[in-house]
């Protein structure tokens, strides 16, 4: 099989195969030009002729259509993942036209009866989304660390900070420490807020940023890269069955 996440900076693959296994994966930015990027990538992908192509989208109608053409081409039957709040493994109280199918698949790959967890996506957005024993409560979404910084460099005119890390959550004293460490206490204070309210859920962490966040949070994190594939295998899987 071959999974696709097609996120807002980054194209993800993962080529698995019988029994699951990952025998290829990769993640690459893709400049708002999926199609064009998968064009490149299908020799690759047909050396493994997957039989099956699942996908997940955020990128929009427009996209997902040439994104559509270009895998046409390979005649291996494909589907894009449809969120539905009426799940059998996780109901949601989110509007469900709405809900990203990234946070939603995430949320499938983690998804366990027995707990409360809370679902942190590190991607373009961080999410952090609440599951009680398997019901989906809502949650947050925030700017990533780089939207924010882009945001304070576009929207001002002394700040004209567009790189560093992201690697404290002290005092600045300088303008380009206050920016990264104040960006950075954003969202970690945010997610220890959301952890101090919400003392019995698991907090599991996910996507690009997600070591970088985690390092500063007050309580023990797992860090997961496989939720949204995961996700991906539980909803083609059980609606194969279906
Ligand atoms: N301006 C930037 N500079 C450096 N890295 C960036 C920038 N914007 C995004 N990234 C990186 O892109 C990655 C996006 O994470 P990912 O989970 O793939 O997100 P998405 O699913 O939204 O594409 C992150 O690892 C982040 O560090
Ligand atoms: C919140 C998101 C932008 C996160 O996308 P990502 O950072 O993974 O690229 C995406 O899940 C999305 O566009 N969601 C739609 C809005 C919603 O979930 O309510
Ligand atoms: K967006």
């Amino acid at each position: 099989m071959l999974w696709l996440d097609l996120g807002n900076t980054r194209l993800k693959y993962w080529l698995t195969d019988d029994i699951g296994q990952i025998v290829a994966h990769d993640a690459k930015q893709h400049l708002q030009a999926p199609a064009e990027l998968l064009m490149g990538l299908t020799d690759r992908f047909e050396r493994y002729a997957p039989d099956f192509i699942g996908i997940s989208s955020v990128l929009g109608d427009d996209l997902n259509m040439k994104v559509s053409e270009t895998l046409s081409r390979l005649n291996i039957p494909f589907k894009f993942v449809h969120v539905d709040a009426d799940y059998p493994l996780m109901k949601s109280a989110y509007n469900d036209e709405q809900l990203g199918c990234d946070r939603w698949l995430q949320m499938l790959g983690a998804v366990d009866r027995t707990k409360r967890q809370c679902v942190i996506g590190c991607g373009t957005a961080v999410t952090i989304d609440l599951i009680d024993h398997a019901e989906h409560l809502g949650g947050y979404i925030f700017p990533s660390i780089y939207l924010q910084r882009e945001s304070l460099f576009s929207g001002t005119k002394q700040i004209t900070i567009s790189n560093g890390t992201f690697d404290s959550v002290g005092q600045g004293i300088t303008t380009q420490d206050a920016v990264h460490r104040g960006i950075l206490l954003s969202i970690v204070g945010a997610i220890n807020e959301i952890s101090t309210r919400h003392p019995n859920f698991e907090i599991i962490m996910t996507g690009g940023d997600a070591a970088i966040i985690a390092q500063h949070i007050n309580r023990p994190v797992r860090l997961r890269d496989d939720l949204l594939l995961n996700g991906l295998a539980r909803y083609f899987d059980h609606n194969k069955q279906a």
